[in-house]
């Protein structure tokens, strides 16, 4: 199968020198970003402001939720008051995620963590496939890492939960879903690419969601291993501040540990075996003013968030070190800076500082703005979760998973309160009751059956039936609605069929399966051409979903070609009368409707209104207008696509005494449908993608050209370290399948591209019309 990236080590094959970048540290005194107060608050509102938007769109929940609430109420309350003694205090608590770009090292590092948090028995090297991490089989076959694992691990008497994200463009989505449940990350960097396209997106989403970051400088062993540039590259390509908090001694094959700057120590291992033995030693002379000049310019960063110590440094003394870790936890935290860290995972040089920085600089659940959710029957209400076992109940679905063994598991992210094994809670999104199977804690190769879980937790629950990713899970008596997510429409659907005829319930149960594991895949049957239909987000989502299927449902499926998701909208306001009248024999059929329909801004999706006065059409015909304008919406007068971005208006009308019904107002709607649009100039939508390619100079042209003749339009050109060049493009993607296999042998596999959904655009007329004439010949068909 056809991965859709290149690996960066295939692009890296320069030999390494410190070209273009400097050693030196950059000047010091410069402004430091909005103060912890002002972006918490503002985290605060975002998250607030987020949340009132979704519970805006969310439907109400049933009636049923205040029945269930009294029935529940005694069980639930029983439950949650068994032995729920807390190990580790909740300010000890660190709910992680490692953040990179493919193959950065993420699934090296955290099998590094968990060996040396002592919870990894058998290690596994990612390159035999073997890595505990990866768990699910086609992860293993394929070397990268799809889905995210929550693992439970600890070290310094610190309870470190670490949830593993993807680094495929594809899979963006889990990324998302990770960073929503996470308080802070390690983003990985490879010394030899630096900051790579895929790393600057998920910084991106990480700034989009707050979550504070401690940078970490991986394979600092490899040829070309440059700590510097990739220091550089966080301020140029991610407009980061970094505060280097270790430097390299030495690099590529000699490099032999970090200088801790903090403690103005060297950290030198004695091997780069699996457990090598580090010791603290005098730092080596030849580094000793370069540390210095990093140590003063660490002081100078952290100074600044403390007037008193600021005082006092400006009088000469320096903070201890116990100050020094409480400024830089603190700046960390409110985002004035990132600190960077270095080493090699492979060689297992700088992964016990790494996760002694965790504990240090990252935050603990205590530490990050509570919880904002509305309440489920009043969405204009928020609700505010503070992390703590005495609050309610309140936890978000963030992954399901098909577990071989237990069936389906729901990952939950504790946010406050306590949840008992055999107890009631409450799914807010659905108002339907789940019943909590078994509890489980889950480590790399292990799990472990718990009775409580408590604020601050990550846990897989088994036996729910019917959460989905995304909903919120609650005590029944304190009903609240997170947050929900805003999933992406799929771009991309292909026909699918099983093989044989007896597979065809099976395939059924599987879809709808992954379909719940996976907001961001649908699929439907198309009654038109009787077949299934699967969307997504890429061909190698789609790809993955199949394996899937024959894996784990054991069913083998014929594949369609992959075929992208257009959608119509309009161009200008249009009015139209429409009479449905059929007065022959029996009891006939009268609906006389004015409706106007209006563009809306790119992403509105549909909405209807009615300016009905005076009862020109009686209230209860109109949803039988709403019904037949909803049913029209999904199949365009162009081409079949779904209508996007229309508002109509229900502007006038007529009935009649004896003659009229709901579903001649529905037939009427679908005719004024039909006229409707016509008139408004209809227009074909694509989704267009921001390709961005890294390639060698030498392949710059025909990267280039090949670009241009997939219609895609360049917007800039960048460098990258090595001699690389950046192409940063807009392409449809009709234009961009198998792209990948294009690029290879293009640039002789040294070319690499990541690609996301930029927006949806007109497509030109000559497309428009074969579109429409193949859309005529499926219905004559
Ligand atoms: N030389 C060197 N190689 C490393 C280091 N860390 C990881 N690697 C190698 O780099 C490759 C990719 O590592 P992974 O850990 O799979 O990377 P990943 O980021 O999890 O990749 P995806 O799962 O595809 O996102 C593997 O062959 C690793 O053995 C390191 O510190 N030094």
């Amino acid at each position: 199968m056809a991965a859709e990236a290149v690996t960066a080590a295939s692009l890296c094959n320069f030999s390494g020198s410190n070209v273009g970048s400097s050693t030196r540290p950059p000047l010091r005194c410069f402004l430091l970003s909005p103060s912890t107060s002002l972006r918490r608050h503002h985290l605060h509102q975002q998250r607030s402001l987020t949340s009132s938007f979704v519970g805006a769109q969310r439907l109400t929940p049933s009636k049923s939720t205040s029945h269930f609430q009294k029935r529940n109420l005694s069980v639930f309350a029983m439950a949650a008051t068994e032995d729920s003694k807390r190990g580790v205090p909740l300010k000890d608590y660190r709910n992680i995620g490692i953040m990179a770009h493919i193959d950065a090292g993420k699934t090296t590092t955290t099998e590094r963590v968990l060996f040396y948090t002592g919870r990894n028995y058998k290690i596994g090297e990612v390159h035999e496939g073997t890595a505990t991490m990866d768990w699910m089989e086609q992860e293993q076959e394929r070397g990268i890492t799809i889905t995210s694992a929550a693992t439970t691990t600890f070290w310094n008497k610190h309870r470190i939960n670490i949830i593993d994200t993807p680094g495929h463009v594809d899979f963006t989505l889990e990324v998302e879903r990770a960073l929503r449940v996470l308080d802070g990350a390690i983003c990985l960097f490879d010394s030899v690419a630096g900051v790579e396209p895929q790393s600057e997106t998920v910084w991106r989403q990480a700034d989009k969601y707050g979550v504070p970051r401690i940078c970490f400088v991986n394979k600092m062993d490899r040829l070309g291993a440059n700590f510097f540039r990739t220091r550089d590259m966080i301020v140029t390509n991610l407009g980061a501040k970094p505060l280097v908090l270790q430097l390299p001694i030495g690099a590529e094959e000699v490099f032999k540990g970090v200088i801790d700057i903090v403690r103005m120590k060297a950290i030198v291992w004695s091997g780069e075996e699996l457990g090598a033995k580090f010791s603290y030693e005098d730092i080596p002379s030849d580094l000793q003013e370069l540390s210095e000049e990093y140590r003063a310019l660490m002081f100078d960063t952290i100074v600044d968030l403390d007037d008193e110590v600021m005082e006092a440094y400006l009088e000469g003394v320096e903070p201890d070190e116990e100050t020094v870790k409480r400024l830089i936890r603190k700046g960390t935290i409110g985002g004035s800076f990132v600190p960077v860290l270095c080493g090699s995972a492979f060689k297992n040089k700088g992964v016990q500082p790494l996760l002694d920085a965790v504990v240090d600089y990252l935050p603990s659940p205590l530490d990050v703005p509570p919880m904002v959710g509305t309440d489920p029957d009043h969405p204009e209400i928020e609700i505010e979760r503070v992390a703590s076992d005495d609050e309610p109940f309140s936890g978000l679905a963030f992954k399901i998973m098909n577990d071989p063994f237990v069936g389906s598991l729901t990952f939950v992210r504790i946010y406050a309160g306590k949840l008992a094994a055999g107890s009631y809670v409450l799914n807010s999104n659905k108002g339907k009751k789940e019943r909590i199977g078994r509890l489980l804690e889950m480590h790399a190769n292990s799990r472990e059956d718990v009775k409580v879980a408590l604020a601050g937790d990550i846990v897989a629950l088994a036996g729910l039936k019917d959460t989905v990713t995304g909903e919120t899970l609650c005590d029944p008596e304190k009903p609240i609605v997170l947050e929900r997510m805003d999933f992406p429409d799929p771009v991309i659907k292909v026909a699918i069929e099983p093989k044989t005829k007896a597979d065809v319930d099976k395939m059924a149960n599987g879809l709808i399966k992954l379909a719940q594991e996976d907001p961001s895949f649908h699929f439907s049957r198309d009654e038109e051409i009787n077949q299934t239909v699967i969307e997504g987000m890429g061909e190698l989502h789609l790809e993955i979903i199949v394996d899937r299927l024959k894996r784990e449902f054991k069913v083998e499926a014929n594949v369609g070609a992959p075929q992208v998701n257009y959608r119509e909208s309009i161009s200008r306001v249009a009015e139209v009368k429409y009479v449905h009248k059929k007065q022959s024999g029996g009891q006939g059929q009268f609906a006389d409707i004015t409706v106007r329909f209006e563009p809306l801004e790119a992403g509105s999706g549909y909405e209807f209104k009615s300016e009905i006065k005076g009862g020109a059409v009686p209230r209860e015909y109109i949803p039988g207008v709403v019904k037949g304008l909803e049913e029209s919406m999904s199949n365009g007068v162009l081409a079949g696509y779904p209508v996007v971005d229309v508002r109509a208006v229900l502007t006038d009308g007529s009935y009649h005494d004896v003659d009229s019904s709901v579903l001649a107002f529905q037939l009427a709607a679908r005719g004024a449908f039909r006229e409707g649009v016509r008139k408004a100039a209809p227009k074909i939508l694509e989704p267009i993608m921001r390709v961005e390619v890294v390639t060698p100079e030498e392949h710059l042209g025909d990267v280039i050209g090949d670009l241009n003749s997939r219609r895609g339009q360049i917007n800039s050109f960048g460098d990258k370290p090595g001699g690389l060049k950046v192409v940063d493009s807009l392409v449809p993607l009709a234009e961009m399948f198998q792209y990948v296999s294009t690029l290879r042998g293009m640039t002789k596999g040294r070319a690499s591209y990541t690609m996301q959904l930029a927006k949806f655009d007109v497509v030109p007329q000559h497309i428009q019309n074969q579109l429409s004439a193949a859309k005529e010949e499926a219905v004559t068909a």
